[in-house]
Order: structure tokens, then C-alpha cells, then sequence
């Protein structure tokens, strides 16, 4: 079973608690106002408490909260901190910067690494004594306005190159009916936790699917 099923860009509870009840490990808030999937950490919140709630009335595991922040200042880290259990930090954010950030909050660190060439995967190894998590990216379009969650994959066999020792998890144009074929190309590579989507489910930017998202749950849950 992958330990780390990550359902990111959530904006409503009531998709949160579907993501959850189907089995996603961590759900994720986008704090950044670019993205067609920004939330504004009082609504993030008010969804967590929710998810928290049905968890515990419904009966299924209450699942993690991460907060993806590119290159954010303290203040904004602040604010979402005290719900959270995870920063994910999807800039050019160092690993002195990710280290300190998650001390002075004691948060979890993901750190967000875009992968176009094997030097980029083999290079994550830096963030080994500041992330508590890779996760491996695709290079985003040199247009492109925000550096995540366009849907475009990368080559995962570049994951070879990488010989870090933090866990590391796979995202990118992830999406029901390709994940399967993403968990069997990294699978046997020492600390492959799991994965992390958010375009993939969805019907529009920013608008996720409950059936997608319990298709892609389930078939991640399958394929490891
Ligand atoms: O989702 C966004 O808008 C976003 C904005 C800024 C940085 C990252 C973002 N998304 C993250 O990118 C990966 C892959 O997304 P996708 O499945 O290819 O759409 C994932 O972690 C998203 O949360």
C-alpha cells in the first residue's frame, strides 16, 4: 500500500471529506493567489475542521493538510500554519530555507522538485537534512505563470539518477488511468512513498471530481 496518496488544489469540504473517506492520505491547499486553485487560509480552515469532523463521525482515518506555498514570506506561513501538517514548499525556497521554515513552525516539510534532465532528479539530494519529502515534479512550460499543476508529466525513468535518502513521491500530470504505469516505473527505487495530484481530477482548473478523484485513490492503492 503507498503510504502517501496526496489529492492537492481542494477548495470545498465537501470534496475534501470524499478525497478522505476514499482513502487520500494528504490533501493539499494552494496558497498561491496565481494558481486557479487558490484558497485563502481561512477557508482552508474551515475545510479542515470539516474533514476532521466526518473523520471522526464517519470513521475513517482524518488524513494530513498541506499547504503549498511558492517562495512565501513568514507571515503568510504564519497564518496557515497552526492546521496544517506540512508545508509543501513549490518555489526556489533552499534547503536552509525549508529546514528553518518547518523548525520554527514544526511542520513537515515536503519540497517540490521539477524534473526535465537527470542532473535535476540526482540534484533533490541537497534537501536531505531539510525535507521529510521530495516530490518530483515536471518542469513547468517556460510561459507558464505558477510552477505546478499545469498536468504535464515528465520522464519518470529520470528517477533513477536520484540517490537521496529522503522518501520521495512522484507528481506531474498524474490522472486515473495513467498512475498505474507511473507507481510501475519508480516502484523498486529505494524510498518511493507515493503520489500527489490535483489537474488529473478535475473537470475544470480548480474544479475537482469526487469520481475522480475515488478512481485515482483507488487505482494508486492498486498499483502499489
Ligand atoms: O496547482 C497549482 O495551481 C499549483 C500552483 C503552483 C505550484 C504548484 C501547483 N500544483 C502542484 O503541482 C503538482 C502537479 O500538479 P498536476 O497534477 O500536474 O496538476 C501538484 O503537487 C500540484 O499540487
Amino acid at each position: 500500500m503507498p503510504g502517501f496518496i496526496k489529492i492537492c488544489g481542494i477548495r470545498d469540504a465537501e470534496t475534501a471529506v470524499a478525497a478522505a473517506a476514499a482513502g487520500a492520505s494528504h490533501l493539499g491547499f494552494v496558497f498561491f493567489p496565481k494558481s486557479p486553485r487558490f484558497i485563502d487560509a481561512a477557508a482552508a480552515e474551515d475545510i479542515v475542521t470539516e474533514v476532521k469532523r466526518a473523520a471522526f463521525d464517519q470513521g475513517f482515518d482524518a488524513p494530513g493538510f498541506v499547504g503549498l506555498f511558492v517562495d512565501a514570506g513568514e507571515r503568510a506561513l504564519a497564518e496557515a500554519a497552526p492546521f496544517l501538517t506540512h508545508f509543501q514548499f513549490h518555489g526556489r525556497e533552499s534547503p536552509e530555507r525549508c529546514a528553518a521554515m518547518g523548525r520554527q513552525f514544526g511542520l513537515g516539510v515536503i519540497k517540490a522538485v521539477p524534473v526535465g534532465a537527470a542532473e535535476d532528479a540526482a540534484g533533490a539530494a541537497a534537501f536531505a537534512d531539510a525535507a521529510d519529502m521530495i516530490l518530483f515534479d515536471a518542469r513547468p512550460p517556460r510561459s507558464a505563470d505558477r510552477p505546478g499543476g499545469h498536468g504535464a508529466a515528465f520522464d519518470w525513468a529520470l528517477l533513477r539518477a536520484y540517490e537521496g535518502e529522503t522518501p520521495f513521491a512522484l507528481a506531474g500530470g498524474l490522472a486515473p488511468d495513467t498512475v498505474a504505469a507511473a507507481v510501475a516505473a519508480v516502484k523498486g527505487l529505494a524510498g518511493f512513498e507515493g503520489v500527489d495530484v490535483s489537474s488529473g481530477v478535475e473537470s475544470a482548473p480548480g474544479v475537482k471530481d469526487a469520481r475522480l478523484i475515488a478512481a485515482f485513490v483507488a487505482a494508486a492503492k492498486a498499483a502499489f
